[in-house]
């Protein structure tokens, strides 16, 4: 065996030390508001303390033994306890390991600075390796995908959740930054383009490039997908691997902004599914997306900015502005110049050649790059309206010149504009009327038109790149990246919490059953009977209270429904719902009931989720459930002349309908009878997305998930600090200890049997026959000895399973033991060397004796006349300085030369 380095012997010490003190006294985690838990050792079960904490027992949670520290799956602890969970994750991220498995789970916490976690050379070590062979990554979850669909031939799911700012974007790109790499290896001649770096592989359909925009774009696809950098294998990429990485640049200029909660967050989810052949090469990507937070266009705290692509066209190319009719700077734009208009350390320009990159890569035509930005400067354009009221309160819009800007880009008539704005007809009875709209309805309007354009042309983009990246083929398989918002819960919770929080839900009762089924599948394979519950219908009441409909009227579909009603308001909403929901009983009583509660003071309700109890205020909730803007605006933007405006409204194009009143033939305005909606147009943002999410959760169920939970440390953006409380709320938000919680229901410990028999033998000395034994048997023996009630075991057919804590127990037990044996032996190892060393000392005193009497013999000896003369009459002799070696033994003492020995003749005369 190697002898331990220093350091691990110093490790080594380290840890006997800390086991040591730990074994001295009771460890517990104590409750502290500010920090969330303290150690703490338990003095005295009763009494008066004085200064020390007095804590009820039940709010003490069991710490565990120092060997458990930093273990890399929290699954291994044997307390599974919030305290231990967390403790263990601080000591780790103390220690630089961002990344710990909470069994299905991954934990990744942001560092907040860049670690050298993501070269080449660590996809190298993470691949063909099994997850215990490695430390936790990211990595290691995409690597076991890949393997999952080739050796499987089943779709995989990897679902990224957390807070904003938790990491997840970066989460996913390093996803595909793996995959990429990985899927270019197993097939290096693939590439079906030259390298990235050669301007010929550059789609010759892109706008002008300039050696200076190269640069730009080389050192922005490191800068805004976060991938290039790191990734040496680039020069490998073929165009589509190229392609799907340079998507991630624009839908980060398109869905992302900077918030105070993070300067790039992704302000939409989404859904990315990189497809494979069968040989394991890239075969394309597709794109969905849920939830963009379109409201941003228009408002947001003065502290965030709109989204990124704004002030990237703003910071762009003066001729592009020009044909955009964007005269002057940011501050001349009503819709920038409220709030922020920087990122720290971001050149919005340098980030607009990257972009402009990165659509030429994937594809976009200079066209269809001119529709995208065309939208964003009529955006502008209809923040720069101006609206002034009649004294009869009606709205009106003084200078026209802006709407004509509008209209010009929009491909629309200015009259029409102006009166779909102002006056729009509104169906009265049987006869269409115009009605005059106020100032504050005309803006709101404006901004309505603004979210929908905005959202529509996001939807087109998506569309679009999914058009350059998606070849699906019926053998190819897929692995799905979920970036998607976590639980929230902030002071004042609206619509948008609601369905971000109905998601989640979704998603955690969509863990909670995959656990569930790997559970009993393991408990199936192993033999053991044992009815596990089914954790995933726990979450079930919440979410029909949210989504039910039919016999059972979700909040959703009670919104839907207040929708299409005349005179409804939030508050009528709102005490349908409690009507529904907290009114009579009924027979059944739905278990939603339990979930439901009214507020106290404002006009909304309470549920509560898996997480915690949240609180909803309903204002606005109806204008934001639907389609927010008039059909008059619709139908003017359908019928524009312009290719890409019209095709964004296309579901709300007309059918030809007789021409009747003042507009005359083709007028839109003129339509009398029921205009012949496409289908789907009238859907809410709640059907919407019911939709999606169903449409999501069904591709989700189709595949083998892996999780991935990312923690935002501290909220102050600080690498190396972690607010404790922080991350315990983050855990129980994204599920973490929920996982724990079912775990510890069931038997979350589990041993190999040989493992078990190397490991707590000790503790059964001769109760296993020495020989071979069946695994099985010897546990059985074993357990049976150690005297463990059969409810906290169950014996399997390779493993032994224990519930929540009982190897802490036989840990204990084991420690004990070897804490005798060893000090047992350590006291025979020192009495035997105190033996010899003793022994040593003795020879050596005896040593000294006989020498001392030798010397004092020949001393006298040497004084003795007799003696004189016999060495005067002597011819040789031995000298007269004698030298003694001494040599000793363990047993004697030898001289040398010896004292009488003679010199042979001839060798030295004593000289007289
Ligand atoms: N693994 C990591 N290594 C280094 N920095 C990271 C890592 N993960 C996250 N960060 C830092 O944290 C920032 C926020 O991360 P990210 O944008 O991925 O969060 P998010 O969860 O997607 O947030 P949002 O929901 O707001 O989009 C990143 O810009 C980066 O600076």
């Amino acid at each position: 065996m190697p002898a331990p380095r220093p350091s691990e012997s110093a490790e080594a010490a380290r840890a006997a030390a800390q086991q040591a003190e730990f074994n001295e006294k009771k460890w517990v985690w104590v409750p502290d508001e500010k920090d969330g838990y303290l150690a703490g050792w338990v003095s005295k079960e009763e009494g008066d303390f004085g200064e020390f904490r007095t804590v009820p027992l039940y709010a003490l949670s069991k710490m565990n033994p120092p060997k458990f520290d930093r273990v890399e799956d929290i699954a291994d602890l044997t307390f599974l306890n919030e305290a231990s969970v967390v403790n263990n994750l601080r000591l780790r991220f103390g220690s630089g390991a961002i990344y710990t498995y909470s069994g299905l789970f991954l934990v990744a916490i942001n560092p907040y600075q860049t670690l050298p976690l993501y070269s080449d050379a660590i996809i190298q070590q993470y691949r063909n390796k099994r997850r215990d062979e490695n430390p936790p990554h990211i990595f290691a979850v995409a690597e076991r995908a890949w393997v999952n669909m080739g050796e499987e031939r089943e779709n995989q799911s990897i679902l990224i959740t957390g807070e904003s700012g938790a990491g997840k974007t970066e989460s996913t790109k390093k996803v595909i930054q793996y995959l990429a790499a990985i899927a270019t290896d197993v097939h290096p001649s693939h590439s079906r383009s030259p390298t990235i770096v050669s301007t010929t592989t550059m789609p010759n359909s892109g706008l002008p490039r300039s050696d200076s925009f190269r640069r730009g774009h080389a050192l922005s696809s490191s800068v805004s997908s976060g991938i290039g950098s790191h990734l040496t294998a680039r020069g490998r990429l073929g165009l589509l691997e190229r392609q799907i990485l340079q998507a991630n640049p624009i839908l980060e200029a398109f869905g992302n902004a900077q918030t105070q909660r993070n300067n790039n967050s992704s302000r939409f989810g989404k859904f990315v599914r990189i497809t494979f052949a069968p040989d394991g090469s890239i075969a394309g990507a597709n794109i969905d997306w849920y939830l963009l937070e379109k409201s941003r266009v228009v408002f947001r705290s003065e502290a965030e900015r709109s989204f990124h692509v704004f002030y990237q066209l703003m910071a762009g190319s003066g001729a592009l502005k020009e044909s955009l009719l964007l005269g002057g700077g940011i501050e001349d734009y009503e819709y920038l110049n409220k709030s922020r208009r920087e990122v720290d350390g971001v050149d919005d320009k340098e980030e607009w050649s990257a972009l402009k990159g990165a659509l030429d890569t994937v594809g976009f035509t200079p066209a269809e790059q001119f529709d995208l930005f065309r939208i964003v400067a009529a955006i502008l354009h209809i923040g720069n309206i101006t609206i002034t009221s009649t004294r009869a309160d009606d709205a009106v819009m003084p200078d026209p010149s802006q709407a004509e800007r509008v209209c010009h880009l929009l491909g629309i008539p200015v009259p029409e504009f102006t009166r779909a704005v102002l006056r729009p007809r509104t169906l009265a009875g049987r006869e269409w009327v115009s009605q005059a709209r106020t100032k504050q309805q005309a803006i709101v309007e404006l901004g309505a038109l603004c979210k929908t354009l905005y959202e529509k042309s996001f939807g087109a983009l998506v569309d679009k790149i999914n058009l350059a990246l998606d070849r699906p083929s019926s053998k190819s398989t897929f692995i799905g990246v979920l970036d998607i918002a976590g639980f929230e819960i902030f002071e004042i919770n609206a619509y948008e919490q609601l369905l971000i929080n109905y998601t989640n839900e979704k998603l955690q009762q969509f863990f909670n059953h995959h656990m569930f089924v790997l559970e009993q599948e393991e408990y199936a394979r192993e033999g053991i009977k044992w009815e596990y519950v089914n954790f995933g219908l726990d979450l079930q009441p919440t979410i029909d209270l949210i989504e039910a409909s039919g016999s059972v009227i979700g909040i959703l579909s009670c919104l839907d429904e207040e929708c299409i009603m005349p005179r409804a308001t939030d508050l009528t909403f709102t005490n349908k719902l409690h009507g529904l929901w907290v009114g009579q009983d009924t027979e059944p009583r739905h278990p939603g009931r339990d979930k439901y509660e009214p507020t106290r003071f404002d006009q909304g309700f309470i549920i509560q989720h898996y997480a915690a109890k949240v609180e909803y205020r309903t204002d606005g909730w109806l204008e934001k459930n639907k389609d927010p803007l008039n059909d008059n605006l619709t139908r003017v933007l359908a019928a524009s002349s312009d290719r890409y405006v019209a095709s964004l409204f296309a579901e709300y194009a007309e059918a030809p309908a007789t021409p009747v009143g003042p507009g005359g033939a083709g007028n839109i305005f003129t339509a009398g009878k029921k205009r012949a909606m496409k289908k789907g147009a009238f859907r809410t943002v709640a059907q919407r997305h019911k939709e999606q999410l169903s449409s999501l959760m069904s591709q989700l169920q189709a595949t083998q998930p892996h999780f991935v939970r990312c923690i935002v440390p501290n909220s102050n953006k600080k690498p190396g600090r972690v607010d404790i409380p922080l991350v315990l709320d983050q855990l129980r938000c994204n599920g973490v200890l929920e996982g724990i919680r079912i775990a510890r229901l069931g038997y979350p410990n589990r041993l190999p049997f040989v493992e078990f028999r190397q490991r707590y033998e000790v503790l059964t000395p001769g109760i296993i026959p020495r020989g071979y034994m069946d695994g099985r048997e010897a546990c059985r023996r074993m357990v049976k000895s150690l005297e463990l009630d059969e409810a906290i075991y169950k014996i399997g057919t390779s493993k032994i399973f224990f519930k929540a804590g009982v190897l802490a127990e036989l840990e204990e037990r084991r420690d004990m033991l070897l804490f005798e044996i060893f000090s047992r032996l350590q006291a025979i190892a020192r009495m035997w060397t105190a033996r010899r060393q003793m022994k040593k000392v003795l020879n050596r005193a005896v040593a000294i004796r006989t020498i001392q009497r030798n010397a004092r013999v020949y001393g006298e000896l040497r004084e003795w006349p007799w003696w004189q003369l016999y060495t005067k009459v002597r011819t040789y002799t031995v000298p007269t300085v004698p030298y003694l070696v001494i040599h000793i033994t363990d047993r004697s003492v030898h001289y040398w030369p010896r004292p009488a020995t003679t010199m042979s003749s001839g060798r030295r005369k004593q000289s007289w």
